[in-house]
């Protein structure tokens, strides 16, 4: 029996517009800030971004579920995403390596699926009018109390969501006998990255997002790492000063989105919510020092400000983002501490910039508790 139920679905924008399409599945009611991702392939990696959380993805490849999930393929233990809305979901699924369909894997969330819709036109509805939050419903009788159940929704700014997909209790990830130890800030981490991180020889113990230096020194690391995550950065307080502490003491850092963003805010720059995100995998940056081009992976919906960042004696402006010049990463000028925008470790995307990993092993080595 097919599961394509297609109930009829509403999607309600908070000023007001409505986009209509079919459920998949039981149907049911979502709320999240909505977004849209243009990577032509990687809906797993996509969907179990802990970053996504709290968010209603709009993919853009018009086929969605048709090469099924694999346990490999995911970026946390769950989905993340608030709601899905697709053009077609495909009840078949082909490849050698899939384990499942998508189907029976976002039903474990009951997550509310639609699809039927008119994504070409929603993506471009949401390009030109901003992020904004949204209620995908299958209740299409009631608008009213869909409008108000829209208006109870928190705004994305100003919102924290770190704590909720962050680690509860610390743990340990890699070959213990690696060379070098790795404190990590779990804001909401990806597996792509703690990958990244122990494939270049380094055991990690990974932190709850509120742990302080302290804790985080008493694993006597060789560097830190702040990952990415969900929300707004600047609630993020207990996080914020761990990352001026650590820079403080001079150990080697880096940071890979949410991340990047705390620790731009340690050193004194704001950040702001952009009209609308970078979410794709082929978001052209241009690396200032190397002075070459790369294609990147990106999740993000707030940035850090710019011309804080100029004015800032410690910082130099290392990656611009070519569409838009935002700033895409950042180095300390006499610290060994640096950051970025975008997802080197893709998960999906393309592995242009992995080299980022290399260049954190670098300042490892080249610290002062290595050289002394
Ligand atoms: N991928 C991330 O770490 C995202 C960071 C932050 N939540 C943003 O949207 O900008």
């Amino acid at each position: 029996m097919s599961y394509l139920n297609k109930k009829d679905a509403v999607i309600l924008l908070a000023d007001g517009t409505i986009f209509h399409g079919k459920a998949i599945g039981d149907g049911g009611t979502a709320t999240g800030e909505i977004c849209f991702n243009t990577g032509m392939s990687g809906y797993q990696e996509v969907f179990t971004d802990p970053s996504y959380t709290g968010q209603i993805m709009v993919t853009t490849n018009a086929h969605i579920g048709n090469y099924g999930i694999t346990d490999d393929d995911a970026e946390s233990n769950s989905v993340k995403i608030a709601g899905l809305i697709c053009k077609n979901f495909s009840e078949e699924f082909s490849r050698p390596a899939a384990q499942s369909d998508l189907f029976a894997y976002l039903k474990k969330k009951n997550l509310v699926i639609l699809s039927d819709v008119d994504t070409r036109a929603l993506v471009r509805y949401i390009r030109d009018h901003g992020a904004q939050n949204a209620i995908i419903s299958t209740d299409v009788e009631d608008m009213q109390s869909l409008k108000r159940k829209l208006e109870d929704v928190p705004s994305m700014k100003g919102l924290e969501l770190a704590s909720k997909v962050s680690c509860k209790e610390p743990y340990f990830y890699g070959d213990e006998n690696a060379k070098y130890r790795i404190a990590a800030l779990d804001l909401g981490i990806k597996s792509n990255i703690l990958r990244n991180l122990a494939s270049r020889n380094t055991y990690i113990k990974v932190f709850p997002y509120n742990s302080s230096f302290e804790e985080m020194a008493s694993f006597n690391p060789d560097g830190y790492f702040i990952s990415n995550g969900p929300g707004d950065p600047e609630p993020l307080e207990a996080a914020i000063k761990t990352a001026s502490e650590i820079i403080e003491s001079n150990s080697p850092l880096f940071g890979i989105c949410l991340g990047h963003q705390v620790i731009a805010l340690a050193m004194g720059v704001s950040t702001y919510k952009m009209h609308n995100g970078h979410r794709g995998i082929n978001h052209p940056i241009k690396n200032l020092i190397t002075g070459k081009g790369e294609i990147t992976s990106q999740n993000h919906g707030f940035a850090i400000n710019k011309s804080q960042a100029i004015a800032n004696d410690n910082i130099e402006i290392t990656h611009l983002h070519l569409n838009d010049d935002t700033v895409a990463g950042i180095r300390l000028k006499d610290k060994p501490c640096f950051s970025v925008q975008y997802h080197p470790e893709a998960g999906p995307g393309p592995n242009d910039a992995t080299y980022l990993f290399d260049q954190f092993i670098d300042l490892i080595k080249n610290s002062k508790k290595h050289t002394a």
